[in-house]
């Protein structure tokens, strides 16, 4: 549905309160992508709200009018946009997302979680000093893409070094299709520095190690140090009180700032396009390479080799390369594996049913 469309529904009955309601929406980060999913009637029986936090008892969702706790959905994450029943209790529906986070889970599940859904620009940030690390930056950005979120290089601490221009050309080698913005995250730069990405309705979300900037950042798009350390008060499964984070910021008049500290400790998974994107100078070489299966080591014909010879591609960027590769193909490998003997369990159940079922018929 378009959001003229959107508009008209709501004419009829109040316009003033209609454009409210649209303002409201679009200021959560509702936009035609997710409009256009919906018809006319299917939005005014059942009003769009998004998920700001999710928490064990429930998921928070925010919406025109729309301020509550309905059921968990273990389809939904922070960022979502769901379709609200009529009596506006619980989900009917949940949209399709313009992006979305999943990482691995620690430990030795390795079952795929839902971490964000609907992020519009992931905000790299990496401090200069020796935090700085171009292996830490691909990965992030290769994550990044592969989630559909374009990203941007943030570099902080800026004012505490005295070469910025070659810590910025340095980032800049990650990509020469990514963003690449050097700032103090303290003083009034952010704002200023951010602002092309940081316009009303769009979400962001700041990915990079402990002690960065990330919060800094965070509270200085707020122009208060209140929402990054701002807690919400739950009651866990044992009924004690835990303080967790709220997950998305609205920013009054601004942008959607996701904080959630699941990010921090992201693996790739699954993540073959978003390495290839990352990588575009090495992935189009090796489409020139004289054997389809080259591995780039000593065979006659590699353009990859051949770059390297002629200065064209360093080789330590090789080499970050292999490594990605081979952490994605050993993570995707474990998720595979576990989907194999998922179906496996799920076949020896079904085969133990029936045979107590045939039991007990004979
Ligand atoms: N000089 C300088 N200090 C900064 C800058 N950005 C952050 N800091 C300082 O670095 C420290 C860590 O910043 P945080 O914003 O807490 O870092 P973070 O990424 O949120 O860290 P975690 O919450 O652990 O993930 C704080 O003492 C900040 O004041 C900067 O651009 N320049
Ligand atoms: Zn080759």
């Amino acid at each position: 549905m378009d959001p003229e469309d959107f508009a008209r529904l709501h004419s009829s009955a109040s316009a003033e309160s209609a454009s409210r309601d649209l303002a409201t929406l679009a200021a959560l980060g509702w936009e035609p992508f997710f409009a256009r999913q919906i018809s006319v009637e299917t939005l005014s029986d059942t009003p769009p709200a998004r998920v700001v936090a999710v928490h064990r008892s429930g998921l928070q969702i925010l919406g025109a009018g729309i301020d509550a706790i309905i059921p968990p959905r273990a389809d939904a994450t922070v960022g979502d946009w769901l379709l609200l029943d009529r009596d506006q209790t619980r989900a009917s529906c949940l949209l399709f997302r313009k992006s979305l986070i999943k990482r691995r889970a620690p430990g030795t599940n390795r079952q795929a979680q839902l971490i964000a859904a609907n992020i519009d620009t992931a905000f790299v940030v990496t401090s200069c000093n020796q935090d700085f690390n171009l292996a830490r930056l691909e990965r992030y950005v290769a994550l990044a893409l592969e989630a559909k979120i374009a990203p941007v290089i943030v570099l902080t601490k800026a004012d505490l070094v005295t070469d910025l221009p070659s810590w910025i050309d340095a980032a800049r080698t990650v990509s020469d299709r990514i963003p690449v913005v050097a700032l103090d995250a303290r003083g009034g730069e952010p704002p200023e520095v951010l602002s092309p990405w940081c316009k009303p309705g769009q979400t962001v979300a700041f990915l990079g190690s402990s002690g960065v900037g990330k919060s800094t950042l965070t509270n200085a798009l707020a122009g208060t140090d209140a929402i990054a350390t701002q807690g919400i008060r739950e009651d866990d499964a044992k009924g004690r009180h835990t303080t967790t984070r709220r997950e998305l910021h609205l920013i009054p008049g601004g942008c959607l700032v996701l904080d959630t500290p699941g990010m921090r400790e992201l693996q790739l998974a699954d993540a073959a396009s978003g390495i290839a994107e990352t990588f575009e100078d090495i992935q189009t070489l090796s489409a020139q390479c004289r054997f389809g299966n080259c591995q780039h080591e000593s065979e006659p014909g590699c353009a990859i080799r051949d770059a390297i010879e002629h200065g064209r591609i360093d080789s330590a960027r090789l080499l970050r390369w292999r490594k990605l590769m081979a952490e994605d193909a050993f993570n995707s490998a474990s998720l595979a594996e576990r989907r194999t003997k998922d179906r496996a369990f799920g076949k020896m159940v079904r085969r133990v049913m029936k045979d107590a079922k045939s039991r007990r018929r004979s």
